[in-house]
């Protein structure tokens, strides 16, 4: 792995394919263990998590289901302000355990708006599995059941983190050159 550029900026290797691997197979076993016959339903949010979703699910041992939703955010009335809603959740989550599959936390704004959706549907449980958070970077208290890597507040890129639409198909995550 070596220094890339992608539009305008560089970066450089952060975590390493294997690395990612090895932590995402540790999570996974962890949530099979924990959640063994709850039959859980994982969310990806789009588009962010389709790999670590595709990996996370493919390493699970329990029987589970997945569903894929994308969030769609636009201006609500001036009470609202920003209104988030999902596109894609055809199941009931009533009386069921979910786990949300997220990329990153960074600011934490994303989940802090979809949580309440969820919960208003009375899930059984609602436990988040999220593969980075930036620490320094949260503005919301999201809590975070199975985490990959706590990372510094800078840019990544890489398995599914895009800078402008490209480098998501990166297999490894990468960090801005300032
Ligand atoms: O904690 P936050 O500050 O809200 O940031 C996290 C969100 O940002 C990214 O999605 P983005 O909105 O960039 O869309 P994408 O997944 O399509 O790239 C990421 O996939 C998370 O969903
Ligand atoms: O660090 C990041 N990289 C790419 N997309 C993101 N969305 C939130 N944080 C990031």
């Amino acid at each position: 792995m070596s220094v890339i550029q992608v539009h305008d900026k560089k970066f450089q290797p952060y975590i390493n394919a294997v690395e990612l691997q090895q932590r995402i197979r540790e999570l996974a076993a962890e949530i099979s263990k924990d959640l063994q016959g709850e039959r859980p339903l994982f969310i990806a949010i789009l588009n962010g998590s389709f790999m670590f979703a595709a990996d996370v699910f493919k390493y699970l041992t329990i029987e589970a289901e997945i569903s894929f939703i994308k969030l769609v955010s636009y201006k609500g009335t001036k009470s609202t302000g920003n209104v988030v809603t999902s596109i894609g959740l055809d199941e009931d989550l009533y009386g069921r355990t979910v786990v949300i599959l997220e990329d990153i936390v960074d600011t934490g704004k994303t989940l802090s708006q979809f949580l309440p959706q969820l919960e208003h549907q009375q899930p059984k449980k609602l436990v988040i599995a999220a593969l980075l958070t930036k620490p320094e970077a949260l503005q919301y208290k999201i809590p975070i059941d199975y985490l990959g890597f706590s990372v510094p507040n800078k840019f990544l890129l890489g398995y599914g983190l895009d800078y402008d639409g490209l480098g998501r198909n990166l297999p490894e995550i990468y960090q801005l050159v300032e």
